[in-house]
């Protein structure tokens, strides 16, 4: 197990009204390429907050203390032989990490067709022309089963349903070859089957690509149905890390249990294994 990123003693604390919130407290955590990790935990538990320091979003008021080291090759040496890449709390930039969001909406801009906006994702971290970059943008709609890809070229983000918009914003979030693709809560705001379709698609896509995929969700059920690894927050702390099955099937803390009893979203979870979703 090669680790991507190795998250050491990370403390974020945000400063709110004159007080500080410690959102994150002391997280230790290695990401493995390669594997899909799901993060877990009840709202306010600092699944976003681990997101955006990961990729490097976190608002300037906050207090980042602790590391988070990269293993990976420089880029200009990809190709070539592999070295590390690490230091203080330095994110990666744009190009190695995707992002999609819960509300697609949020990271699709409303007034340009989503083939272009695909396009200048490609166009800005690949250094491809602007006719390659057009032609990736097409490929990736056909990738994401969009249902006619060169009119969906075309399209505006309001002409899409949430589903589909959500499949766009998928698909630019890894127009530029990301390593670690972040989905935070990017299915929580569906209904059930289009959910399990967008774990489907995403699941599809980070084994075609070879992504390594963090998976953050309130729901255990969906969690499990998607990611090798757990780890589960609560108040800011890691509580629990373990193989899926682990996890689910011998929770070593009382708190994860009480999520898988909760059984939020079960639902959808059988839904995600199911042939002839339209992944
Ligand atoms: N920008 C901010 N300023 C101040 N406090 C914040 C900010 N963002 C988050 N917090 C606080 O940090 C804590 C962790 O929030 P975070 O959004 O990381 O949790 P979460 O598990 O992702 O929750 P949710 O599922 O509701 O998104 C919460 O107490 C929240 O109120």
């Amino acid at each position: 197990m090669t680790a991507l990123a190795s998250i050491r003693d990370l403390t974020v604390t945000y400063r709110r009204d004159g007080s500080d919130v410690a959102a994150l407290k002391h997280v230790s955590l290695d990401i493995v390429a390669g594997e899909r990790l799901a993060i877990i935990g009840e709202s306010g538990s600092g699944k976003s907050t681990l997101a955006l320091a990961i990729a490097g979003l976190l608002p300037a008021s906050s207090r980042v203390e602790g590391r988070i080291d990269w293993f990976l090759p420089p880029l200009g040496a990809r190709d070539r032989q592999p070295s590390t890449l690490a230091g203080d709390y330095k994110p990666l930039g744009g190009r190695d990490i995707g992002f999609v969001f819960q509300d697609p909406s949020a990271s699709l801009d409303p007034v340009m067709a989503v083939g272009k906006q695909i396009a200048e994702v490609a166009y800005t971290h690949l250094g491809l022309t602007w006719p390659q970059a057009y032609a990736k943008a097409k490929n990736l709609l056909e990738r994401i089963r969009l249902p006619d890809p060169e009119s969906a070229l075309r399209a505006f983000p309001h002409q899409l349903s949430g589903g589909q918009k959500q499949r766009v914003a998928i698909a630019a979030a890894i127009a530029a070859g990301p390593k670690l693709l972040i989905a935070d809560e990017a299915t929580s705001a569906l209904d059930t089957i289009v959910q399990a379709e967008i774990v489907a698609l995403i699941r599809r896509l980070v084994a075609e690509d070879g992504m390594t995929l963090l998976f953050i969700s309130h729901d255990i059920a969906l969690a499990a149905a998607l990611a090798e690894r757990i780890a589960v927050f609560r108040h800011g702390k890691l509580v629990e890390l373990g193989e899926t099955a682990q996890i689910v099937g011998a929770p070593a803390q009382a708190y994860t249990r009480a999520l898988l009893d909760a059984d939020i979203g079960l639902d959808a979870a059988p839904l995600v294994g199911r042939a002839g979703l339209n992944a």
